[in-house]
């Protein structure tokens, strides 16, 4: 019997040819046509074994983009002599930190700003293009003019990780780098899973193997409190109705930290952020697509609740947060492991970084149009079901008791700065640049 003879005969899939002249063909088969048959099929496996159709909703990196931007060679004597210059600080008790996500919004100014008081900083980004990289790429020259050098590479790079540590010395790592946004986790759920989870377990893993182990602070958020109702959250809350795949990551990666305290001794201090905005910002966070749009004249859907229900944000202006990151980093104790092994109880906290004033996404939008001075075209729409909450509000005593935490910015000053910024940087002199 030949193979053809095994071939399904799925209707409409798979069309069987009946004549008597394919059939004779197939049962004796010149000797020519049987190497050319092989040849054939031996090509076709080969082309089926190595061809990988590109997808974008299974790759976490999302685009031929980003991963070429990853293959970016590091390494060589004028690579590390760069990296240990961006890294050394300009005192002898000063920091050397090492930032994850340093071409991200709160990672750029958490950059500037500790290099601005002195401390040593490294960059590390993967320029992936979630959102537009050429912001990103404009963030990174400003930290180069800031003497802040951003090394292009992975989190879940293993040997660029361990080569860094194995350059620098680190006493802290301010880990920034993350799949943001809470709807996007719905498009492509295992970009979060790659960056939030496996990202954050491989750099997890190196620093527990440095010698000395550096001091951990790194980026959780608000929608770990999901689905709760009481207000303030508080960091004594429950944490286990995540309401999207992003929160779950976030909440996973508290889990993760416990872990790697409690195992290697790493001190580790998780921080909650509340919908963080700014000059410099994300153009996935409303706020900032809200103004574009505005400017456009282009249609913005506002979420509201059930019933009209007020849909609001706990808004917190970047500057404040950055100085609950440099505070974090400041009471930072050193993790107490050390070869991979804990010596003994290392710290291990989580702190609510927010502005304690909610406010309703319809006033955020009264404040745009008045700071644009043009009227928005709304279209009110029920909250989708995307993995969005209604409300946050953070509680932030503890931070302000252990960190000495006070946020002082409101959302009108906040977004006068904002949109001072976007407008110079989106359409100065005339220039009308995308976002
Ligand atoms: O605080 C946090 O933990 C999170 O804050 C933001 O998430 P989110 O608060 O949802 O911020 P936006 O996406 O800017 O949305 C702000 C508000 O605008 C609303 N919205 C959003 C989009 C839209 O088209 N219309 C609309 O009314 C949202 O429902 C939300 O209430 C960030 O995107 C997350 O990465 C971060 O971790």
């Amino acid at each position: 019997m030949s193979h053809l003879d095994h071939t399904p005969s799925t209707p409409g899939k798979f069309k069987m040819d009946k004549s008597p002249y394919s059939y004779s063909r197939a049962r004796c088969p010149s000797s020519l046509a049987k190497l050319i048959f092989w040849s054939l099929l031996f090509i076709g496996l080969i082309f089926l074994f190595f061809y990988r159709p590109p997808s974008s909703s299974t790759n976490p990196l999302r685009s031929d983009r980003s991963r070429r931007s990853l293959q970016i060679s590091w390494g060589g004597s004028a690579w590390e002599k760069r990296v240990r210059a961006s890294a050394s600080s300009r005192s002898r008790n000063g920091f050397s930190v090492l930032v994850t996500g340093a071409a991200g919004f709160v990672g750029t100014h958490v950059s500037a700003a500790l290099k601005r008081r002195g401390d040593g900083v490294l960059g590390l980004d993967n320029f992936n293009d979630y959102y537009d990289p050429s912001l990103k790429r404009a963030r990174q020259g400003l930290l180069e003019r800031a003497g802040v050098y951003i090394v292009e590479g992975d989190i879940n790079d293993v040997s660029l990780l361990k080569k860094l540590f194995e350059v620098v010395k680190f006493t802290h790592v301010m880990h920034l780098a993350a799949q943001a946004g809470v709807r996007y986790a719905m498009e492509n759920p295992n970009s979060y899973v790659h960056s939030n989870i496996a990202g954050l377990v491989t750099l997890l893993e190196v620093c527990k193997d440095a010698n000395p182990q550096p001091a951990i602070v790194w980026a959780s958020s608000s929608s770990v409190y999901g689905l709760n109702t009481k207000v303030p959250f508080s960091e004594q809350d429950r944490t286990d109705q995540p309401a999207s795949l992003y929160a779950a990551s976030k909440k996973a990666g508290e889990e993760i930290a416990h872990t790697y305290n409690h195992i290697y001794g790493l001190s580790l201090t998780g921080l909650r952020f509340f919908t963080v905005y700014g000059p410099w910002g994300r153009p996935d966070m409303a706020y900032f697509f809200f103004t574009r749009d505005i400017l456009k004249g282009k249609t913005i859907s506002i979420f509201e609740a059930a019933s009209h229900g007020t849909v609001a944000r706990d808004f917190t202006y970047i500057d404040d947060i950055v100085k609950g990151c440099l505070a974090s980093l400041d009471t930072a104790q050193k993790s107490t492991g050390s070869g991979g092994k804990k010596k003994g109880p290392a710290q291990l906290r989580v702190f609510n970084l927010g502005n304690t004033s909610p406010v309703p996404v319809t006033d955020l939008v009264g404040i745009l149009e008045r700071l644009l001075k043009v009227k928005a075209k709304k279209n009110m729409m029920k909250l989708p079901r995307n993995g969005d909450v209604q409300f946050t509000h953070a509680n932030i005593s503890l931070a302000q008791r252990e960190l000495g935490y006070k946020p002082t910015t409101d959302l009108q000053t906040g977004l006068r700065k904002f949109v001072q910024w976007y407008l110079s940087h989106y359409h100065a002199g005339g220039k009308k640049a995308d976002a």
